[in-house]
């Protein structure tokens, strides 16, 4: 009697699955049928890379068949309500896929939370399992166990739940005989006494005579499926890996591009009891269909398995004759609140016990305010200028500290009198050493003035980089600049030049030549102002026509860091949050907990919401941080409401946190992820008009500036802390918009990433 459709836990027929691109795909699996009977346990063996993890993978919903069908208790795995992945199966995959920074209770909780268990029932499952597998202390870091410890805490995970079916890749890999002893026993107990069923892959091909039935797996095919038992007798051999030597030389060579050559030169290692890794056999057994090997009734073993029923369209496995188990789960939202509260629990103890990182984290955005405000903005100091003064050497003097000790202060003194028809006075204010008198309004902090008898001097020690400029004094420029006061527009341009002041400055430094120029300007215009006034002139008639009325926004002399503070605290706090988030998803992934949590139940939307939080709380205390530093410690001024200032730094963040969840989603591994964020620093940086105005650029650039995340929400940042404007302004809340738009569009390609890549 042919077994019922309805009684197979787990079936797949016609499975392919390539790996690579679609020019030179790797053919893992290839047309492989399997069934696996309910209450059964079914050995999966075959040599490294013959894709037994790939089946298994697919068969728990982590990835697609390129065609073919699987059906696992009776649903197609990834199917509403057909309860896989989820509560209903246990996987162990072959790596550890568990967190280290979790004690091994908390592991078993973080599971058993996601697998909708109470407390209650956690911790009697914990009791059982720790006895079961001699698990290590309950309080002890999963980091901190052996390769061994760890295997059986990842088994206990797998166990926690006692689901209906049990996928084990590996389970016994690095423990003790004993151990795998009772590990078997408790498989045979389980499918006997509660109808489970398992499914176990093991190198140890002597262990898997323990099985009821077992798939002999080569290059992506199944060779045979049949009771251990039923293999040894059909082939009349005494193990088990002479049957697979037979099998695979029957099967004749295979062609799976690079796992040939390994499969060709690996040895065969029957003496320890593992499966061979060749394919070479001694005899060949033919088959007479060329598929598997049909499968018989065993008279020993309690399960046997049948040849498979197949329908004339190639798929044996439909849903209508399966009996879909009903078993009791939780409510959906009681499975919502436990992988929710099993996901926060697992990132925000993960990031509470890196105490390194974590204080990093904290401590980064207070040095980056505090090296911003200490570094940039202020003006330069210890310069030196070279002044080539022919004044004083026409007095045989030096410096001009010289001239004041032998002749007192240069300058104006008026000793009244009467004044010309203009105000002009005349005759009573006289003048002295102007050079000297102008020289003493120019900033000594900022450059140091050092006297030079040659101007060819003076200027190699400029171009030798040493000083940052050189001024000039002909022999009689106090006598010409006074005539030049008095006299203006009956002077020959000869006699002009003789009252200017010559300046070769070094522009190589544009910030310094620039600051420099300004100070010599104002310094000159300080200087004129107090030499009319002394004499009793319009001091006005000393500058330029030019006058600049109190600023509409800003102040008089801004201050670079003040025009750069809000994109910088953008910027800061975006790439901060990219860089929080960019790898996370990525770590997760290698270590297989992301795959593993996802077999368990937990959606990616759940995992994602998750770290949304966590890391929104994270990004939340650095944006406080960065604030406090920015307002409360450098005092920068705000004119506008602090609340929109925090509101917009916040948003900033979230987008850089959705910025990094988009990087971790696309990227493979953690190297391709920093180059992604770390490539896109700069482009951001420069392009977000932070350090030059956007109307600097060319149209084309300054749209696609525009388009950048931290853009328009520098300039809302500038408009409200420069120009006190409010959220009702046009220029204010399409900064909001935008970087709202960004979050919200990032986070939706991540969903969408999440939902179609497996
Ligand atoms: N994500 C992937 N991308 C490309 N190739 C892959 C990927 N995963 C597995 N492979 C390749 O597919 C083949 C089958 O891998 P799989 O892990 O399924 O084998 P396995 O039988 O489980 O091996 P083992 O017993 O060593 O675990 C191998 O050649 C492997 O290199």
């Amino acid at each position: 009697m042919e077994a019922s459709t309805g009684s197979y836990a787990v079936c797949v027929r016609g499975a392919c699955k390539a790996y690579g691109s679609r020019r030179r795909p790797l053919n893992v699996l290839e047309n492989l049928d399997m069934s696996v009977l309910k209450g059964s346990i079914y050995g999966l063996l075959g040599a490294s890379g013959c894709g037994k993890t790939t089946l298994l993978s697919c068969t728990v919903g982590r990835r697609r068949l390129d065609a073919g069908s699987v059906w696992v208790l009776g649903g197609r795995p990834g199917e509403p309500g057909s309860g896989v992945p989820g509560p209903r199966i246990g996987y162990m995959p072959q790596e550890v896929a568990l967190v280290g920074e979790l004690t091994v209770r908390e592991t078993l909780f973080y599971f058993g939370w996601i697998f909708g268990m109470t407390d209650d029932q956690i911790e009697e499952r914990i009791a059982f399992l720790q006895q079961l597998l001699d698990l290590p202390p309950k309080n002890k870091f999963v980091k901190l166990l052996s390769g061994g410890q760890q295997r059986r805490v990842s088994f206990a995970a797998a166990l926690v739940h006692d689901p209906e079916l049990l996928i084990l890749d590996e389970p016994t890999v690095g423990l003790d005989p004993i151990l795998r002893q009772a590990i078997w026993d408790y498989l045979v107990k389980i499918t006997r006494d509660d109808h489970k069923t398992v499914i176990i892959t093991t190198h140890y091909i002597e262990e898997a005579k323990q099985a009821h039935s077992i798939g002999l797996m080569r290059a992506g095919r199944l060779l045979a499926e049949d009771s251990p038992s039923q293999l040894l007798d059909r082939y009349g051999s005494a193990t088990l890996e002479e049957v697979f030597l037979i099998l695979s030389s029957n099967q004749g060579p295979v062609d799976q591009g690079p796992m040939d050559a390994a499969l060709d030169q690996a040895s065969v290692d029957q003496g320890a009891g593992t499966l061979p890794m060749t394919a070479s056999s001694t005899e060949a057994l033919h088959q007479s269909n060329g598929d598997i090997a049909t499968i018989s009734p065993n008279g020993n073993d309690s399960l046997a398995l049948r040849k498979l029923p197949v329908n004339n369209n190639g798929k044996p496995c439909n849903g209508g004759g399966y009996d879909v188990p009903v078993r009791a789960r939780p409510p959906f939202s009681n499975m919502f609140k436990g992988h929710v509260k099993a996901l926060l629990a697992k990132s925000f103890l993960r990031i509470l016990r890196h105490l390194g990182a974590l204080g990093f984290i904290f401590i980064f955005p207070v040095l980056e305010v505090g090296v911003f405000f200490t570094a940039i903005g202020g003006d330069p100091q210890g310069l030196q200028l070279s002044v080539v003064n022919e004044e004083l050497y026409a007095m045989n003097l030096s410096t001009c500290d010289e001239y004041s000790s032998l002749f007192g202060k240069p300058g104006s003194t008026y000793t009244g009198g009467t004044d010309d028809d203009y105000g002009q006075p005349v005759g009573n204010c006289s003048v002295r050493m102007l050079s000297c008198a102008f020289l003493g309004y120019l900033d000594h902090r900022m450059a140091h003035q050092v006297f030079y008898k040659e101007k060819g001097e003076a200027l190699n020690v400029s171009r030798a980089g040493d000083s940052i400029g050189v001024l000039h004094f002909g022999p009689n420029f106090t006598e010409w600049l006074e005539a030049r006061r008095r006299y203006g527009s009956e002077l020959t341009a000869e006699e002009v030049d003789q009252g200017e002041i010559p300046i070769w400055l070094d522009m190589s430094n544009r910030q310094l030549g620039t600051i420099m120029t300004k100070s010599i300007v104002d310094s000159y215009h300080a200087f004129s102002r107090d030499l009319l006034s002394t004499c009793h002139a319009n001091p006005k008639i000393g500058e330029i026509p030019v006058h600049f009325e109190e600023p509409v926004y800003g102040v008089e002399n801004p201050n670079f860091a003040v025009f750069a503070a809000p994109g910088i605290i953008l910027t800061m706090i975006f790439f901060l949050t990219t860089g929080l988030t960019a790898t996370v998803m990525i770590t997760e992934k290698q270590e297989g907990l992301w795959d593993r949590s996802l077999v368990a139940g937990v959606t990616a939307w759940e995992s994602l919401l998750a770290h949304v939080v966590t890391q929104g709380v994270l990004m939340g205390i650095q944006a406080a941080l960065a604030l406090i530093m920015m307002f409360l410690v450098f005092k920068v001024p705000c004119a506008g409401h602090m609340g929109d200032v925090i509101f917009l730094v916040f948003i900033t963040g979230m987008t850089g946190m959705c910025f990094g969840f988009f990087v971790s989603v696309s990227c493979e591994t953690v190297t391709t992820a920093n180059f992604l964020s770390l490539g896109s620093f700069y482009p951001i940086i420069l392009l977000s008009g932070v350090i030059w105005p956007l109307e600097g650029m060319s149209t084309v650039l300054r749209w696609i500036a525009l388009c950048l995340p931290v853009t328009l929400s520098t300039t809302s940042l500038r408009n409200i802390m420069l120009r006190g404007w409010g959220l009702t302004e046009p220029q204010v809340y399409i900064g909001f918009v935008v970087t709202g738009l960004w979050a919200a569009g990032l986070i939706t390609i991540c969903m969408i990433i999440l939902k179609y890549r497996k």
